[in-house]
């Protein structure tokens, strides 16, 4: 199954890509998590990263792509995926058919987390990240409004959309719900 997980910062895709990542057996991956891996252990991509996740920019996209060509490239990452965070961009999605035409791979579908802006900045202040200042939160959501949100037409043929407002395991069981109609 690889799957494209999308949605506004802060509407749970982590949350919920953990738990559907074991439900289906095929590695989360998270672009989030790679730069603050990468951060933490300060390595000169992490250097690079760190300005742009501390102002709630999007990393520039040769950096990004590069390193998601990369994971989608390692043995676990074969027979599927939950791509959480990539693309953030029509021009990343394009780059995404690339990555995977040379991988041999195609895209299950695209699973859309649905929440009011509201709530995510209300889980994002309660989550208290380094970049999840009120500031950061608001440009994070305006690159959301302006980059991101453009694939829900993009990926229009694709999407699944999901209720993601609720409690954990009901929107994971809603989640599951929807992949499971992608196989018809
Ligand atoms: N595909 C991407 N392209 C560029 N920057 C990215 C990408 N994915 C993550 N980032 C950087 O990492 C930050 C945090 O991403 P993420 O952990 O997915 O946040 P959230 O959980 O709020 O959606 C983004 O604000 C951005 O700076």
């Amino acid at each position: 199954m690889r799957l494209v997980l999308l949605g506004p910062p802060g509407a749970g895709k982590g949350t919920q890509a953990t738990i559907l990542s074991e439900k289906l057996g095929v590695p989360h991956i998270s672009t989030g998590d790679l730069f603050r891996a990468n951060i933490s252990e300060k390595t000169p991509l992490g250097v690079e990263a760190k300005k742009y996740l501390d102002a709630g920019d999007l990393v520039p996209s040769e950096l990004t792509v590069d390193m998601v060509r990369s994971r989608l490239s390692e043995p676990d990452a074969v027979n599927g995926f939950l791509l959480d965070g990539f693309p953030r961009s029509v021009n990343q999605a394009e780059s995404l058919v690339g990555i995977l035409a040379d991988l041999g791979a195609k895209l299950d579908g695209v699973l859309s987390f649905v929440v009011d802006e509201d709530v995510v900045v209300e889980r994002m202040l309660s989550r208290g990240r380094a970049d999840d200042k009120e500031d950061v939160i608001r440009n994070r959501l305006n690159v959301y409004r302006d980059e991101t949100a453009p694939l829900l037409n993009y990926y229009a043929d694709a999407i699944v959309t999901v209720d993601a407002i609720g409690e954990v395991d009901e929107v994971s069981s809603r989640a599951l719900k929807a992949i499971e109609g992608l196989d018809k």
